[in-house]
């Protein structure tokens, strides 16, 4: 309840300051943690996650997240969006491990609720999605980036994608599967998804997980000449094209929401997989030093 007035404050809001902006020709709207700018003629939008210092994809940050996308994709001048991170070397760390980590069952239910919401919405969208990867992006961070059409990615041996979720002694849902496999087919899925593999670029580069690596300082201009590329084909033949490919994928989630949200539920709240995300989150401190 809380969160659905939230939305409808966030939406009312964001929608104030795009006109507010819009004066000045480039138009943008904010929330905490998603910067959306879009530039007129071109009929793109980027979009920034900012919410440090990792981009973890809290509620919060999913609601505002999905919110941007929905007033985009209302939005009939914008074609394409490119995806990417204002926190300096990381893309996405993923999913909140907080959010999963000593809740209650109704917690994580609402929680994977606005994480199947967000998935549906990037997966299933109308626009053209181009992610600049500008940093590191295991799990829930490589999840938005195989959303995306087209994957730009910073040359950066420091930075590494994959679904690493077998690490963390967890499981990647089928849906992350799902797409995983038809990005870089069943064999390499297999092996990646047991071992928890996150890629560095060039070896992302090699089994498909990116489509491109650039040095870093290119991957926003990239993105943007991949995008010019993408808007020369005429929407409808492109999104008919898009919807075909990727309808079996997004239905075998719509026609078992429930299911999985209460599979989640039980699986998260096990004692033995709260004692992995514990040792997971002390690992992650002990880091530090
Ligand atoms: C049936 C289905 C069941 C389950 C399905 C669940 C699917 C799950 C999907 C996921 O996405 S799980 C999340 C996976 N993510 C990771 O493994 C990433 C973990 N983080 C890192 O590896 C690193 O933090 C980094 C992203 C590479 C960045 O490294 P850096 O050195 O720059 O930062 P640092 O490690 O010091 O982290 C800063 C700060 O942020 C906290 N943090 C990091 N990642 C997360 C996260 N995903 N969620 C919440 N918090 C995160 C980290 O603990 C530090 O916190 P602190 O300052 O309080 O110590």
């Amino acid at each position: 309840m809380a969160l659905a007035a939230a939305r409808r404050l966030l939406l009312h809001a964001g929608s104030r300051l795009g006109r507010r902006e819009a004066v000045d020709g480039a138009r943008r709207f904010a929330n905490k943690r998603v910067l959306v700018e879009t530039e007129g003629p071109a009929g793109v939008a980027v979009m920034k996650l900012r919410n440090p210092p990792v981009n973890s994809l809290s509620l919060e940050c999913l609601t505002e997240f999905t919110i941007s996308l929905e007033k985009l994709e209302n939005d009939k001048s914008i074609r394409g969006v490119i995806l990417t991170s204002e926190c300096p070397g990381i893309f996405s760390a993923g999913l909140d491990l907080l959010e999963m980590y000593g809740r209650n069952p109704a917690h994580y239910a609402e929680y994977w609720k606005n994480v199947q919401e967000l998935w549906l919405r990037l997966y299933t969208s109308n626009m053209i999605l181009v992610s600049a990867i500008n940093g590191a992006s295991p799990a829930g961070g490589c999840l938005l980036a195989l959303c995306c059409d087209y994957r730009v990615m910073a040359d950066n041996p420091k930075y590494t994608i994959g679904l690493n979720e077998s690490l963390l002694g967890i499981v990647a849902p089928f849906w992350f599967k799902d797409m995983y496999v038809n990005t870089i087919g069943h064999r390499e899925a297999e092996r990646a998804l047991q071992l928890g593999t996150l890629f560095p670029p060039a070896e992302a580069l090699k089994v498909g997980v990116v489509d491109e690596l650039v040095p870093e300082d290119k991957v926003h201009s990239k993105a943007r000449s991949v995008m010019a590329k993408w808007l020369a084909i005429p929407d409808h033949s492109r999104q008919l094209t898009k919807n075909m490919m990727r309808k079996a994928t997004a239905d075998n989630l719509i026609k078992q929401r429930e299911a999985d949200i209460q599979n989640f539920t039980s699986f998260i709240s096990k004692d033995s997989i709260q004692k992995s995300l514990h040792m997971y989150l002390e690992k992650l401190k002990q880091k530090k030093g």
